[in-house]
């Protein structure tokens, strides 16, 4: 799905809500019986009117060995091509073998877009970037507490933490029709700085819900006249008494903050 094809479907649904996939057996009600297909199916039924984009976290059908990946295949063939789709697989290694996770996630599983780790640098990511019609989700600044770790720090005399350092370079690497970054919704007072360093490139924003993030911070200074904004909410919606009343919740916050800060794009 390309740039077009998603804002459309973002002015349709009146949401930039993505649904993350993490299917964890010991949460899943009782009356799954551990079917992890049937968990996901239902929760997709559910949300998917309220949702542009789902996010299976690859590490949840990793753990299942063989019948994780076919439930990782199927679970994306049922979504189907109505919707985004993030395989957030973190990945990124020299050229020739980010070659090959880019072959997994493309043409295997038939996501959209990956998410990548930008450590090894543009060699790394460029084999996200080159393949057709794909998208490659970049971590800028994460919202885990150990973002403090690297992404915050400054190198001596420059007062330039690393995350802005990663946003500039990796933006030459490829424009807003192909590239986005993850910033985590727990990193909401940085969110003005980071619409600043790259005002056209979408946001993947996870940290919502459990998490803590604050959505109407993100929604405040994160949005351009794109949106720009994909909210990521996990296990907030799928362990949700009601995910679908979970998701049309986030959807209808969403569709207010829609009004406020890209009214262009509102309904
Ligand atoms: O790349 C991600 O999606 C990601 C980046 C990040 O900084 N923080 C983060 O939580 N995530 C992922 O987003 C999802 C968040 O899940 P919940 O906290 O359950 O909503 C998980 O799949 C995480 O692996």
């Amino acid at each position: 799905m390309d740039k077009e094809g998603l804002v459309r479907r973002i002015v349709e649904k009146q949401s930039f809500l993505c649904v993350g996939l993490d299917p964890d057996p010991d949460k899943m009600p009782p009356s799954f019986n551990g079917d992890v297909l049937a968990f996901n199916r239902s929760v997709i039924d559910a949300t998917r009117d309220y949702c542009v984009a789902y996010k299976p976290n690859t590490a949840f059908y990793e753990a299942l060995g063989i019948d994780g990946m076919l439930i990782l295949q199927e679970t994306i063939a049922y979504i189907g091509k109505d919707h985004f789709v993030i395989a957030d697989a973190k990945r990124g290694d020299i050229g020739n073998t980010s070659r090959y996770y880019a072959r997994f996630a493309f043409d295997t599983l038939g996501a959209d877009a990956i998410t990548v780790a930008p450590y090894m640098g543009a060699d790394s990511v460029g084999p996200f970037l080159d393949y057709p019609g794909k998208w490659a989700i970049v971590l800028a600044l994460t919202s885990n507490s150990g973002s403090a770790d690297f992404q915050h720090t400054v190198q001596e005399g420059d007062n330039v933490p690393l995350y802005a350092k990663v946003m500039r370079r990796v933006a030459e690497w490829g424009d807003p029709d192909r590239l986005m970054f993850v910033c985590g919704a727990t990193q909401a007072e940085k969110f003005a700085e980071l619409r600043d360093l790259c005002p056209d490139h979408f946001f993947l924003v996870p940290g919502i819900g459990v998490q803590g993030g604050d959505l109407a911070a993100v929604c405040r200074y994160g949005m351009n006249p794109s949106c720009g904004l994909l909210v990521n909410s996990s296990r907030g919606i799928l362990y949700a008494e009601d995910p679908g009343a979970a998701a049309r919740g986030l959807q209808r916050q969403m569709q207010e903050a829609m009004k406020k800060f890209c009214p262009e794009l509102s309904r």
